[in-house]
């Protein structure tokens, strides 16, 4: 019940941060500098952050945010919160000032460790994707309505793989079992690409490199209602808010549950930066 009377005023919030964003992208509009890990923010990252900052404060001002764009409190005083909003005011800055049009504003609501209620708004296309646990995963564009399900991959047919548009794609075919034949379907930010898993447009999609909590947290609960699963490379459940880092491990983004998928996909043993 509490989920669903906060998921409309979430789905604004979303689409007025997406609003501000688009209106920044088509007039050129922003100043873009360097973060310390080398990735890039604009002005429209943190006019879209004061956006959605103001809109939860307004509704659940008793509920903490960790927002990839604002200081975050140490472990030590946000480890045993019940319950905060985790947000990604823009997932695909790179593609915001590469101008591929392939971001989106990400907002969940993580309860007891693990995400319980997600939208994405994706504001080229006007777009919102959003689950709340337990009650399904749906596709929205204007009115219209749809409830999103997993591809069922057929055995022995080509794997349609979600890969990043910046990233080189031999390593990814490196991860995949050598007599597995793959489509490889590109597209900027994390959000979408698990989206499009969600939707059953791709069978998997495969990350290596730096992501944080912020670029999973809304679409776990999206693709798990959605019939899938986000694993880390030992294909086990990613965390949420036990480190003092919110870097993510590398992790793949499964569709069809049932399949199996370490025959298909190699395990990897990664160095998870755990610091406490
Ligand atoms: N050098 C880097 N350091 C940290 N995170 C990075 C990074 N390069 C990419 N990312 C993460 O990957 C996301 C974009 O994914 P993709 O490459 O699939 O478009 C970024 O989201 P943001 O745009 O919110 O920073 C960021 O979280
Ligand atoms: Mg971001």
């Amino acid at each position: 019940m509490f989920l669903s009377k906060l998921l409309e005023p979430v789905k604004a919030a979303a689409r007025e941060a997406g609003a501000t964003l688009w209106q920044m992208y088509q007039s050129g509009d922003f100043q873009q500098q360097q973060k310390a890990d080398q990735s890039p923010v604009t002005t429209a990252d943190l006019a879209a952050n004061r956006i959605i900052l103001n809109c939860l404060s307004e509704l659940t001002p008793d509920i903490p945010v960790i927002s990839e764009e604002s200081y975050l409190v140490p472990l030590a005083q946000r480890q045993d919160w019940p319950r905060y909003w985790l947000i990604d005011p823009m997932d695909g800055t790179q593609e915001f000032v590469a101008r591929s049009g392939d971001f989106a504003v990400s907002i969940a609501l993580v309860e007891r460790g693990w995400p319980a209620l997600g939208v994405i708004y994706w504001p080229k296309e006007d777009v919102l994707y959003y689950a709340t646990r337990g009650h399904g995963a749906f596709k929205q564009q204007r009115n219209l309505i749809n409830r999103i399900k997993v591809n069922q991959h057929q055995a022995g047919t080509r794997l349609k793989i979600a890969i990043s548009r910046r990233q080189p794609l031999q390593p990814i075919i490196d991860l995949l079992q050598t007599e597995q034949a793959a489509d490889y379907i590109a597209l900027g930010s994390c959000s979408l690409k698990s989206c499009l898993v969600a939707e059953g447009k791709a069978d998997c999609y495969l990350r290596l490199g730096p992501t944080g909590e912020w670029d999973t947290g809304a679409v776990h609960v999206i693709v798990e209602e959605a019939g899938g699963k986000i694993l880390d490379s030992e294909f086990m459940p990613l965390s949420y808010n036990q480190r003092d880092t919110l870097a993510n491990p590398d992790f793949i983004v499964i569709g069809q549950t049932s399949l199996a998928w370490p025959e298909l996909i190699k395990a990897r043993r990664t160095e998870r930066q755990l610091t406490t």
